[in-house]
């Protein structure tokens, strides 16, 4: 399995796909979003009717879940911020992760480190999470060359899901060619505990079943292609390869294998919310990873996933349980010694 070494130009890692004619701003190519109200033509000679601009958004706002402004992260936008962080360090990462809530310190792990701030990074969101400490982390664990995110981008923060993932494109100019996410989630399934390990085997994309979905507006194939198929989204070897980990660490006991689903957030599902999606077959329940991964498969990227089960969902209404962030994060810490040592070995069993 092992993946092959980077090269020191970010373009020359895309998929290889012959393009070059998708820079839908360069070319003049039709923008194939439908029109906004009191945008163009009126009705029969009716004059068009014209709506004030809006006033702007906060500085790290976009507007929002426009599939034009997706083109302001153009092909050439993201190698840009490729170039910029390769020609900063020397660490040419194959293995990129994505650190959820409470699960930053894995990055703290990595030797000859090299830290970039997001917002040190030219046309980089910047985080607003606790427990997201906001910075690239570039480093070797365990021999393997590896790209951390501490902090992730969530909907909720106010992003739109194209923005969200943004960072998976850049590892992908980057070099990587494994994908990890981790996140904390919510435990529907009545087996898990606080403090379990999912490995996820399959995500069902509510978000993307309204087509909110961060591939929506213009395709640039150099990326990946028009319709990629989410199949196999979970590479069925690296969860193999996870599950032969998880045997040899003797941790059998906490760890299961199940179906995620990210909600938009921020808030926690009421107890009707909670009983849909377990009758749904939905193991846990979070607000991140589901895009991150659509958009790591369709750029190329081999992708493994798994949750820290953080809190139970209760799906009662005589009881006091309360999901709250500061049981997230704690459990999080409580379990960062065992998820450092898993996702150590599996990245050297996958690359080293
Ligand atoms: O970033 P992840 O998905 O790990 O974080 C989860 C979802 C929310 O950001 C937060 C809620 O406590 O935890
Ligand atoms: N949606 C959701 N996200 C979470 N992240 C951590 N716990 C939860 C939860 O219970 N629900």
């Amino acid at each position: 399995m092992n993946g092959t070494s980077a090269t020191a130009s970010a373009s020359a890692h895309v998929n290889g796909r012959a393009n070059g004619h998708l820079n839908r701003k360069a070319n003049g190519h039709a923008h194939a979003h439908a029109l906004g109200e009191g945008e163009g033509e009126g009705q029969a000679g009716a004059p068009a009717r014209r709506k004030a601009p809006p006033s702007p958004p906060p500085p790290h706002v976009a507007a929002h879940d426009e599939a034009d402004e997706q083109s302001s992260y153009t092909f050439e936008i993201v190698d840009e911020v490729a170039n910029f962080l390769l020609s900063r360090t020397v660490v040419r990462p194959t293995v990129g992760i994505i650190c959820g809530t409470g699960l930053g310190s894995l990055a703290e792990k990595l030797e000859d480190k090299a830290i970039f701030k997001y917002e040190d990074i030219p046309h980089f969101p910047v985080s607003s999470v606790e427990g997201h400490a906001g910075q690239l982390v570039f480093g070797r664990l365990e021999g393997v060359s590896v790209v951390c995110m501490q902090g992730r981008f969530h909907y909720y923060e106010g992003y739109p899901l194209w923005k969200c993932c943004m960072p998976v494109r850049v590892m992908k100019l980057l070099g990587v060619k494994y994908f990890i996410a981790t996140n904390a989630a919510g435990g529907l399934n009545e087996r898990y505990k606080v403090g379990d390990i999912m490995i996820l085997r399959d995500h069902v994309n509510f978000m993307g079943f309204a087509g909110n979905n961060p591939l929506r507006g213009a395709n640039d194939d150099r990326f990946g292609p028009r319709f990629p198929p989410m199949s196999k989204a979970y590479d069925p070897e690296l969860i193999d390869v996870a599950k032969s980990v998880v045997k040899d660490m003797n941790i059998g006991d906490i760890v299961h294998e199940g179906v995620y689903t990210c909600l938009g957030g921020p808030c926690y599902e009421t107890q009707a919310e909670l009983r849909l999606l377990k009758l749904l077959g939905i193991d846990a329940v979070g607000m991140s990873t589901v895009h991150e991964i659509v958009t790591a498969v369709h750029c190329g990227l081999r992708c493994f996933a798994f949750s820290l089960i953080s809190n139970e969902c209760v799906t009662e209404y005589n009881t006091e349980a309360e999901a709250n962030h500061e049981e997230v994060m704690d459990t999080g810490k409580m379990r960062a010694p065992i998820l450092q040592a898993l996702v150590a070995e599996f990245i050297k069993r996958v690359d080293g």
